[in-house]
């Protein structure tokens, strides 16, 4: 499988431990120092990059869509547009932010939902940029975002298989440093709409390392994603689930993303290899546990083993594997042998 070079140190996919993004999106409701804290609070989860949204308003958004009244409880204007650019970073916070998060010693990096964005991040040299599912359909700014030749991260969200095989077939006929996301563009996902296993249909289909942005409620749904072969995890980081915005809801405080993180490697740890074999943690439970064959009455040496007359025990001291009981059936003993006596190689011919 390709693997997607983030930078010098870190890649991603192949046998990288999966890459675990904290998405602070929006929220950290206009305020730089609470965008601060949650650069903060990743590094301290053990998160290895911090995400914000990087958005040219008028880039993104018709006139009018901006003038539209965003009356809800998660507003933070009258209008859309007044509710965005409280949201908004210009630019020289964004360069604060990432010196902050350089200091603090963790990457980031930020989605570009235009090409304005795009270019501005591309001269910020971030580690790599994140293409959010608002732009899963947008082919124009996918064949300008492959064309940078900068490392991608994409999730594809709102479009079906057919635009994704699009958007691989956009990036890849410029580079194959990217990687792609299942992702389901719902605040908060209903686990019913997951529809986790894509993430295998997108392994057995793209070359590349696939990954899982993450919506849901909790971390179960993430911890299953990186069992069946997520190789990027993203999901949403909150100082406090109960403020003021859409993805709150959806996101983990940072005492969650610490367990996500720790249980994330605790599984990668134990998915191991899929060989079957007897580990050599096991051989304590063998040696106490496991059956042997025995004797299951007295019999004298020259006398034939029938069936019953060998039983399957936990003996001390063992006698052969009980694996190989087909094999001692209908021997001739050598020995004479008393009941519960183990059977071993040598004393039946
Ligand atoms: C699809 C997409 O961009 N989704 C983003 C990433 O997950 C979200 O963070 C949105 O920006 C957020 O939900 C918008 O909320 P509002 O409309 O209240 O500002
Ligand atoms: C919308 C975004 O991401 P996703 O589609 O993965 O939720 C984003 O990164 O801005």
């Amino acid at each position: 499988m390709v693997e997607v070079k983030i930078n010098d140190e870190v890649k991603v996919g192949g046998n990288n431990p999966c890459f675990i993004i904290a998405e602070v999106g929006q929220n950290h409701q206009g305020d730089i120092e609470i965008a601060k804290k949650l650069i903060k609070a990743a590094k301290d989860a053990g998160a290895n990059c911090v995400k914000f949204q990087k958005t040219c308003l008028k880039e993104k958004f018709t006139k009018k869509y901006l003038e539209r009244p965003y009356d809800n409880p998660n507003s933070w204007g009258k209008t859309y547009g007044e509710h965005k650019r409280h949201l908004e970073f210009s630019e020289s916070q964004y360069r604060e932010l990432f010196k902050y998060a350089h200091e603090v010693g963790i990457l980031c990096t930020a989605s570009a939902m235009d090409m304005v964005s795009f270019d501005f991040l591309v001269n910020m040299k971030v580690p790599f940029i994140k293409i959010g599912s608002g732009d899963s359909n947008n082919l124009l700014f996918l064949k300008y975002a492959a064309s940078k030749q900068v490392p991608l991260i994409i999730s594809t969200g709102m479009v079906d298989k057919s635009a994704v095989k699009t958007i691989y077939d956009i990036i890849s006929a410029q580079h194959k440093n990217f990687c792609l996301l299942h992702c389901i563009s719902a605040y908060p996902v209903p686990y019913e709409d997951c529809n986790l296993t894509v993430i295998q249909d997108y392994m057995n289909t793209f070359d590349i390392p696939i990954g899982y942005s993450g919506q849901e409620i909790g971390t179960a749904v993430a911890l299953a994603s990186v069992a069946l072969g997520a190789k990027v995890l993203e999901k949403h980081i909150t100082l406090e689930k109960t403020m003021k915005g859409t993805d709150h809801v959806c996101s983990l405080t940072p005492p969650e993303f610490q367990q996500l993180v720790r249980d994330v490697r605790v599984i990668e740890n134990a998915l191991g290899t899929p060989i079957k074999k007897v580990v050599t943690s096991e051989i304590p439970c063998i040696d106490k546990l496991q059956k042997s064959l025995v004797m299951g009455c007295t019999k004298n040496k020259g006398e034939i083993l029938y069936p019953g007359d060998v039983k399957i025990k936990v003996a001390e001291p063992k006698g052969l594997n009980a694996l190989h009981f087909e094999e001692v059936i209908y021997k001739t003993l050598v020995y004479d042998k008393k009941e519960d006596e183990p059977l071993n190689q040598g004393d039946f011919c």
